[in-house]
């Protein structure tokens, strides 16, 4: 049998686990901060469970990297879904009053329930969750308005917890809630660490770059109308198709690092997550 591409580290899982739900506990509403271009994969299958009844705003960060068009085509289907979609882009703060607003909103719903309880009006608590590096924290200081949160492109940079006020109406818990990632999905597993939204997991540079290799072949078959055209020949003037991810790798060391596969691999990687092959989303809303 051959080893998954990603391992985790069980202890570490138990340890996220208990810590988000010793959060979650905390609040009212939860704002659950997913990655755009994978918000399928950065889903964690739990986490409905773990929110039971609290009111819940879902936001897909990072819609800088994906195209308009894609992004309506995952407002319609989680509208279907009967999910509202919020998109930010929290590093230049974009769509951050909307995703204010929906936790207002769920404030409302709170004090007219402790109203008819006879209970006395409060802000409403709130908590930021989702996997590691998705932008949590970036969000939180836009929500803030400030840059209290530290924002780190390493994976797993937050730690202790305090309430902040982003208005009279919300507190939140400034340490964002880590969701810990998945054990048995090995697709969404390779997603997540191409997008490094990964954590606390081992995984294998060159694998995971072949399989992003193969993924963006795959994507230019199926999706090519919303995908720039050939990300990978423009970026590296060398062409992927008819192509193993692998061999792929090796015959672009072999021109720009004298053979150096892992040196590639892991510069490809980066090229992706930084954007520099442009706005390209990895997942479509399954029909
Ligand atoms: N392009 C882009 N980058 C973003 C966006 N939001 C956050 N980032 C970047 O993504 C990286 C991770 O952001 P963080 O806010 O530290 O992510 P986090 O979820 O708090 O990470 P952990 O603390 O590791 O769980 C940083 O380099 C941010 O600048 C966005 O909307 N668009």
């Amino acid at each position: 049998m051959t080893t998954p591409a990603i391992q985790w580290y069980p202890g570490h899982i138990a340890k996220a686990e208990k810590a988000l739900k010793e959060q979650l506990k905390l609040v009212d509403v939860v704002l659950e901060v997913r990655d755009a271009r994978i918000p399928l994969a950065t889903q964690h299958p739990q986490v409905s469970e773990w929110v039971g009844s609290k009111a819940k705003v879902l936001v897909l960060n990072r819609m800088d990297m994906i195209p308009s068009q894609v992004r309506q085509l995952w407002e319609n289907w989680f509208e279907s879904q009967g999910e509202t979609p919020y998109f930010t882009d929290a590093q230049h703060g974009k769509g951050i009053q909307a995703v204010t607003q929906a936790a207002q909103a769920a404030g409302v719903e709170m004090n007219k329930r402790r109203r008819d309880r006879g209970m006395l009006p409060r802000p409403v608590r709130a908590v930021v969750i989702g996997f590691p590096n998705v932008g949590k924290s970036a969000l939180i200081n836009r929500l803030l308005n400030k840059k209290v949160v530290e924002s780190a492109r390493r994976p797993g940079v937050t730690k202790q917890l305090r309430w902040v006020r982003i208005s009279k109406e919300i507190e939140l818990l400034d340490a964002p809630g880590v969701i810990p990632g998945k054990l048995n999905d090995q697709e969404a597993a390779i997603k997540l660490a191409i997008c490094e939204d990964i954590g606390e997991a081992s995984y294998d540079n060159q694998r995971v770059a072949a399989e992003l290799v193969e993924l963006l072949n795959y994507l230019g078959d199926v999706h090519g109308n919303f995908l720039p055209n050939s990300p990978l020949q423009n970026r590296y003037g060398l062409d992927a198709k008819e192509c193993t991810g692998e061999d792929y790798l090796v015959n672009l060391a072999k021109e720009r690092n004298q053979g150096d596969v892992e040196r590639t691999a892991r510069q490809l990687l980066n090229d992706f997550r930084k954007g520099l092959m442009g706005a390209i989303p990895l997942e479509f809303p399954p029909y």
